[in-house]
């Protein structure tokens, strides 16, 4: 059976431009236009309401002017207004040849917004499109607050369609501009129009204010529309429009019987460039292109994932050009952290493993992220701690840091079996644990290894703030060594790496 073709018309630099705050310059404009239509292949883009300014007036006439050389110029579009030849005008002179004409769909904007009746509304738009054609302009008909109109007004919605039926018009875009309509609502709506008018192409225009854009994007599909609007990100109005991304997903893995033409794989390399022009943070959660949406967190996922792939959908991140992931913490288990170790062409024995695994679970419980990059950190601090035995231990340590006074430190040292307490202040906090330290030695007449570097860094290419590493180098009768401690706190890890010091220097 031939599959029906759906027309994707993406409104990221129309309606997506309408989020709060957000603007783009005519540079980016012209980039993500350019994206769309060739890289992601969308059939159609809305880039611009007419007359908005002069700095939207030189974006349009950048993008027309790069598509009129590429022979995309017919999809490319702008929201105009019923205003006398207003908006023809200026988008004749910006050169774009299609105008998506905003007119009222429901009898209560007709009637409060414009004061109205439907027979002057008509009329008007029937110059509008008239005088479009004479400028070489071709006319989409927008029916704004369609969707309230066919709950509350729907004689004169099909008054409107018999009007627009006779106009020499390409397609007629249905709004649910308040984002109010449900799926059975939408199916019924639909269906009713397409009954009425099956050669006509009708688009939808989606908003998301219930979260269910996507839901009502598949009944209008299964309803007969022949194009549907979306925006990169689900960005728009309000709540947002339907997002392109898991309009595409759920078309091409739920209904078979149409189809689309858009390249998954450059979906969220996309998503990523309008997320960095626009500064709107897309949600970790966001389905296909959110940061952990193809992260397995529980260990039992991962787990599956080793046996016959127990925990994979369709939805596989390769298809975004993404990977899967699994993520370190107290829930992880052993199976993530070798899913991990896989990736950093590392394996370890089944006891360093279990020690890993605790180490990790320990951080998760402070509420830490472990990422990959901090592995190595953590496996090579678990490895280390086995070549030595600590008889001298740090057991409790209280470290002040306030306004206006020195840092101390009051510390409970373990020397072979004794327990030694002392305070002192310091410059730091690590000073002032220092020279409790020296003074606890000094009472012992034992002499301390004398610090001569200290380093912090944290693991390269980290994304978390879970660890930091301090490198201390030491020199003891002439003899230079350094240890290192791992910990989230950068005093902490440096007083762990104290520890070992202390260990390694008396044996
Ligand atoms: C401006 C119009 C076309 C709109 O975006 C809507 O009604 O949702």
């Amino acid at each position: 059976m031939e599959k029906r073709k759906i027309e994707i018309m993406d409104t990221t630099l129309r309606d997506g431009e309408q989020t709060s705050g957000v603007s783009f310059s005519a540079a980016e404009k012209l980039t993500i236009a350019q994206l769309l239509l060739e890289e992601l292949n969308i059939d159609r883009i809305e880039i611009a309401s007419a007359r908005v300014s002069e700095g939207e007036f030189q974006a349009v006439k950048g993008i027309t002017a790069w598509a009129e050389e590429r022979g995309y110029i017919q999809r490319i579009e702008v929201l105009s207004f019923v205003d006398g030849g207003v908006s023809i005008e200026w988008m004749k002179k910006a050169g774009a040849k299609v105008q998506n004409l905003l007119t009222k769909g429901s009898m209560n904007h007709l009637t409060h917004q414009l004061k109205k009746t439907p027979a002057q509304h008509f009329a008007e738009i029937a110059t509008s499109i008239a005088l479009a054609k004479e400028n070489d302009i071709e006319t989409n008909v927008y029916l704004e607050d369609w969707s309230n109109g066919m709950r509350n007004s729907p004689e004169y919605v099909f008054d409107f369609l018999a009007f627009l039926a006779t106009q020499p018009i390409k397609r007629i875009l249905l709004p649910d501009t308040l984002g109010v309509l449900i799926p059975a609502q939408t199916f019924e709506f639909i269906s009713k129009i397409t009954a009425k008018y099956p050669d006509i192409h009708f688009d939808f225009h989606a908003h998301n204010d219930y979260d269910l854009s996507i839901a009502n994007v598949m009944e209008a599909i299964k309803a007969g529309i022949k194009g549907l609007h979306v925006t990169v990100n689900g960005m728009g109005e309000r709540a947002g429009n339907a997002p392109l991304e898991s309009t595409v997903a759920v078309i091409n893995d739920y209904l078979p019987e149409v189809s689309i033409n858009i390249k998954e794989t450059s979906l969220y390399s996309v998503s990523k460039l309008v997320e960095t022009f626009t500064g709107y943070r897309i949600p970790a959660n966001k389905p296909i292109v959110g940061d952990n949406v193809f992260t397995q967190t529980a260990g039992i996922h991962a787990d599956g994932d080793n046996k016959n792939n127990l925990y994979f959908s369709d939805l596989l991140p390769e298809r975004f050009g993404r990977k899967r992931k699994y993520a370190l913490g107290k829930t992880s288990g052993k199976a993530n952290i070798e899913k991990n170790l896989q990736e950093l062409g590392l394996k370890l024995n089944q006891e360093d493993l279990k020690l890993v695994t605790q180490r990790i679970i320990e951080l998760g419980d402070k509420k830490e992220t472990v990422t990959k990059e901090d592995l190595p950190y953590i496996i090579s601090d678990v490895l280390n701690s086995h070549t030595y035995q600590d008889k001298i231990t740090i057991d409790s340590y209280m470290l002040v840091h306030s306004k206006g006074m020195r840092p101390s430190t009051t510390l409970s040292l373990n020397l072979n079996g004794e327990i030694i307490e002392e305070n002192a202040q310091g410059d730091g906090q690590f000073d002032a644990f220092m020279n409790a330290l020296t003074k606890i030695y000094k009472s012992k007449k034992m002499t301390l290894p004398k610090l001569i570097d200290y380093a912090v860094r944290i693991p390269p290419g980290s994304s978390s703030d879970a660890l930091c590493e301090t490198i201390i180098t030491w020199i003891n009768n002439g003899k230079e060594f350094k240890t290192r401690g791992l910990d989230s706190d950068q005093t902490v890890a440096a007083i762990i790496a104290t520890q070992k010091m202390l260990n390694v220097a008396i044996q």
